[in-house]
C-alpha cells in the first residue's frame, strides 16, 4: 500500500476546483439513519476514509447500504443485530474512527441501550467525551465504562426530554444529544448548544424526517419528542474546510484557482479571516475566485497592534482551518500570533514548517507567532509525517510551495478527509506522487 506522497514545489497551479460534500456533517447525518425503518437517500457523500468506514460499519450492524452512484446513497435500518455491538469486529471497527460516537445517540433513541468503544484519532491533544455522556445523563441513561477494554454501554430504556445546559458547546456532543432527544417523551431544551452548519443540516433533516426542533442556528435548541421518523432525502453541504484549505493554497503557492458552487453564505467569518491575511479573492455568482497573487500582507488590528487569528465555537473560526491559517501566514508580508483555544497539541506541528525555512515561534502549546517572510525566502522541501488531518494538509500545501523535494507520510491522515486530493491537484498542475 502507497502511504506517502512525494511532491514537488514551487510550481503555479490554475484551473477549477469543486468542494467535496463536508466531512463532519456526513458523520452527523449518517449517524442519523439509524432512527428510523423507512430509507434514506443522501447526496454528495464524500469518498473520503472516514466516511466511508461509517458506512462499512453501518452495514456490519445491519443497515441495507445500497450505493447509487459516486455520492448518493440509500440507508434503510431495519434490521439492527444488537449482538453486533458486543463483538471483537465492532470493539476493532468503531474504535478507529472518533465520527462513530454519533450512533450512539440514534441507538438509545431508538432501541433504548447502546455501545461505543473509546475513539482513536489524530494526535492533537485529550478529547473528551463528558458533555455527550451528561446529557445521555440528563436524558435519563446510565453509562457504564470499562477501562480495562476501553468501551462504553449505555443503557436508556425511557429517555425523558429535560433542560440541559451543556459544559461546553461540543459539536459531535450536541448532535449526538439531539438525536437521542428526538424520540425522548416530552420537551428537551438543550442551552450552550453548538450551531456549526454541520448541527444546522442535522437539525433541518430531523424536522424532515417528522422530528420538532427550533431554535436552528442557535444556542438555545428546543426539541418535542415525537414518536417515531420517517424517511428523507439529504443533501451535504459543500465542506467549507476544504474550501479555506483551498484558499490557502491559492495564495501560498501564488495561484489563480476558483472554488466553484461554495454556499458562500454558510462560510460564516472564514472568508474574512483568509482576506485578513491580505488575500485576494472575488464572489462570482457561487464561486470563489483567487487571482495569482505574488504578495499579500495580513492586516493589523486597528490600534496597529499585531493581529490574532483564535478559534471559536461557531459562529467563531472554526479550530479546523487555523494550521491552514499558520501555513498561509509563514509566506505573508507581516505577523499574525496563531492562538489555539480548543486543542492542546495541535500546533506541534510548527517543528516541520521550522525545519522548512519558516519563521515561527511556539510561545507554547495554544499559541505560535509567524513572521512571514513575505515570498522573499521560498520554504525547502523535506521528508515529513503528518500527526493529524489538518497539520497533513497544511504540510502538503507548504510542500506544493516550496522549493525541491517533499514527502509526506501517513498520508492516511489526509485522505480521512479530503477526498481524491492527489488527483484534484494534479488536475490543477500539482507534481504529487504516489510513493
Ligand atoms: C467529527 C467532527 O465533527 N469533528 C469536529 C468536532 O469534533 P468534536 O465534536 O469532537 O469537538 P468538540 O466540539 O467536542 O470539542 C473540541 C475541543 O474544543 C474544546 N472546546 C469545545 C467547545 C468549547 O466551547 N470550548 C472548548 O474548549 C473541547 O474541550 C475539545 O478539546 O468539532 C471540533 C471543534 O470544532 C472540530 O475540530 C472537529 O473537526
Ligand atoms: C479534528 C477533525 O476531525 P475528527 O473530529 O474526526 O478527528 C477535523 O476534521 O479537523
Amino acid at each position: 500500500m502507497k502511504n506517502a506522497f512525494e511532491i514537488i514545489g514551487g510550481k503555479k497551479l490554475k484551473g477549477e476546483i469543486i468542494p467535496q460534500g463536508a466531512k463532519n456533517e456526513s458523520l452527523q447525518i449518517l449517524s442519523a439513519v439509524l432512527l428510523t425503518e423507512e430509507k434514506v437517500t443522501i447526496s454528495n457523500i464524500p469518498d473520503i476514509v472516514d466516511v466511508n468506514k461509517l458506512i462499512e460499519l453501518l452495514g456490519d450492524m445491519g443497515v441495507t447500504v445500497e450505493r447509487l452512484n459516486d455520492d448518493t446513497y440509500t440507508f434503510e435500518a431495519k434490521n439492527i443485530d444488537q449482538n453486533f455491538f458486543q463483538s471483537d469486529a465492532f470493539k476493532a471497527k468503531g474504535g478507529g474512527l472518533r465520527g462513530s460516537i454519533m450512533i450512539v445517540g440514534p441507538l438509545l433513541a431508538r432501541f433504548g441501550k447502546a455501545a461505543i468503544p473509546k475513539p482513536g484519532g489524530d494526535k492533537i491533544g485529550r478529547r473528551r467525551l463528558d458533555t455527550h455522556f451528561l446529557g445521555f445523563e440528563k436524558l435519563g441513561a446510565r453509562f457504564n465504562y470499562d477501562t480495562t477494554e476501553e468501551f462504553y454501554n449505555v443503557d436508556a430504556s425511557n429517555l425523558q426530554g429535560t433542560y440541559i445546559l451543556l459544559d461546553e458547546a461540543s459539536v459531535t456532543g450536541t448532535a449526538n444529544i439531539v438525536m437521542a432527544a428526538v424520540l425522548a417523551k416530552g420537551t428537551t431544551t438543550i442551552y450552550n448548544a453548538a450551531c456549526e452548519p454541520y448541527l444546522q443540516q442535522l437539525c433541518k433533516m430531523l424536522n424532515r424526517m417528522g422530528a420538532k426542533i427550533s431554535g436552528i442556528g442557535s444556542n438555545l435548541l428546543t426539541i418535542e419528542g415525537v414518536e417515531r421518523l420517517g424517511g428523507t432525502e439529504h443533501r451535504m453541504l459543500p465542506d467549507m474546510i476544504e474550501i479555506g484549505s483551498f484558499i490557502g493554497l491559492a495564495a501560498m503557492t501564488g495561484s489563480e484557482i476558483t472554488i466553484k458552487d461554495v454556499q458562500y453564505k454558510e462560510l460564516g467569518v472564514i472568508p474574512d479571516v483568509f482576506k485578513r491575511l491580505g488575500i485576494k479573492m472575488e464572489l462570482r455568482g457561487d464561486d470563489i475566485f483567487i487571482p495569482e497573487q505574488d504578495h499579500y500582507e495580513i492586516d493589523t488590528f486597528i490600534d496597529g497592534s499585531i493581529l490574532t487569528v483564535a478559534d471559536a465555537p461557531w459562529p467563531g473560526f472554526t479550530p479546523d482551518l487555523l494550521s491552514i491559517v499558520l501555513v498561509v501566514a509563514t509566506q505573508a508580508k507581516g505577523s499574525v500570533l496563531i492562538h489555539q483555544k480548543m486543542f492542546e497539541s495541535r500546533l506541534f506541528f510548527v517543528d516541520k514548517l521550522l525545519d522548512m525555512g519558516a519563521n515561527i515561534i511556539l510561545c507554547d502549546p495554544h499559541r505560535a507567532t509567524v513572521i512571514g517572510l513575505d515570498k522573499r525566502i521560498q520554504l525547502r522541501g523535506i521528508s515529513m509525517t503528518s500527526p493529524d488531518i489538518r497539520a497533513g494538509v497544511s504540510l502538503l500545501i507548504a510542500a506544493l510551495s516550496a522549493k525541491g523535494k517533499s514527502t509526506i507520510y501517513n498520508i492516511e491522515q489526509i485522505e480521512r478527509g479530503y477526498q481524491h486530493i492527489d488527483k484534484r491537484l494534479i488536475a490543477l498542475g500539482a507534481d504529487i506522487k504516489r510513493i
